[in-house]
């Protein structure tokens, strides 16, 4: 089967990219199909596959496949690549637009010309913060602050953020220290979080700045995660390391996003969307 794919990253954090307005897969075959082109040996090489389809309710629709096949809900860098590639396809008329995901429908506007668009700004909608939201096991629906998490013997104090996707949020002293390798494997697989979750490190340099690290679900280490950026932000403003509705650059492996948690609660992020390869897969 001849797959036309279009490999994007946002700060590193690459997908697979394919214009389901022209392609059909069948729904069945779409896990097989993120494993195999995330493969870096036999396939593309990529944190996972990316669908961007037609939507009822939006402009475009997006759908995120990790390296391990799993769906996942929604993906910020993911969200920056489908805005940039759908204005530059033709896909989208205007800057600003909605684009459906299965966390829900959120705003992108796009920054630049038709021949090429580099920076995206999505609002990611509303942090979900209780327990049940997340989700966590466990009957109270309070929020989960700096909350006791041991695990492996390691005393760590866990602040949970969903942005449609759970993210278990770290602060510690030295970033380049954190456990994320040792820990980020078991943590993902915590049987406290039903659906698994995304791992994040991260050290606070001031109230406008952090370091981040990211073991995601799914996809084990990658260079950046946008909703993981959003997340660490949260958790910062919760933690009163960050204040509400002041810019705080997130600084990733792979580069900076500009994070806000506004006063309307909606989270804001700006930051870079490239494209690397236009290619066809040969998939058998
Ligand atoms: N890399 C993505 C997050 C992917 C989340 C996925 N790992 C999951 O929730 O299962 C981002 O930029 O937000």
């Amino acid at each position: 089967m001849k797959i036309p794919f279009t490999k994007m990253h946002g700060l590193g954090n690459s997908y697979i990219y394919i214009n389901m307005f022209e392609e059909h897969i069948e729904e069945e075959k779409l896990s097989k199909l993120a494993i195999d082109v995330a493969n870096k040996d036999t396939g593309i090489g990529s944190d996972g596959l990316i669908l961007i389809e037609p939507s009822k309710e939006a402009a475009v629709g997006m759908r995120i496949f990790n390296k391990d096949g799993s769906e996942g809900k929604t993906c910020g860098n993911g969200l920056r690549c489908v805005a940039k590639f759908a204005y530059e396809n033709n896909l989208v008329k205007e800057k600003t637009f909605l684009i459906e995901t299965k966390a829900g429908n959120v705003t992108a506007e796009v920054h630049g010309t038709h021949q090429l668009i580099d920076e995206v700004t999505v609002d990611m909608g509303e942090p979900s913060l209780n327990r049940k939201a997340i989700p966590m096991i466990g009957e109270d629906t309070s929020q989960i602050i700096s909350e006791n998490f041991e695990v492996s013997h390691h005393p760590l104090e866990l602040t949970a953020v969903s942005m449609g996707n759970p993210h278990a949020v770290f602060f510690v002293e030295n970033i380049e220290e954190a456990p994320l390798h040792d820990l980020g494997p078991i943590i993902t697989h915590d049987h406290r979080f039903p659906e698994g979750v995304n791992v994040e490190f991260v050290e606070v340099v001031n109230e406008t700045e952090l370091h981040f690290r990211v073991w995601e679900r799914g996809s084990g280490i990658t260079q950046a995660c946008g909703t993981g950026a959003c997340a660490a932000v949260v958790a910062a403003v919760l933690n009163r390391y960050a204040a509400k509705d002041q810019v705080v650059t997130v600084h990733l492996s792979g580069g900076d996003l500009a994070i806000r948690w506004a006063t309307d609660n909606h989270v804001w992020m700006k930051g870079k969307a490239q494209t690397t390869i236009e290619g066809t897969f040969l998939w058998s």
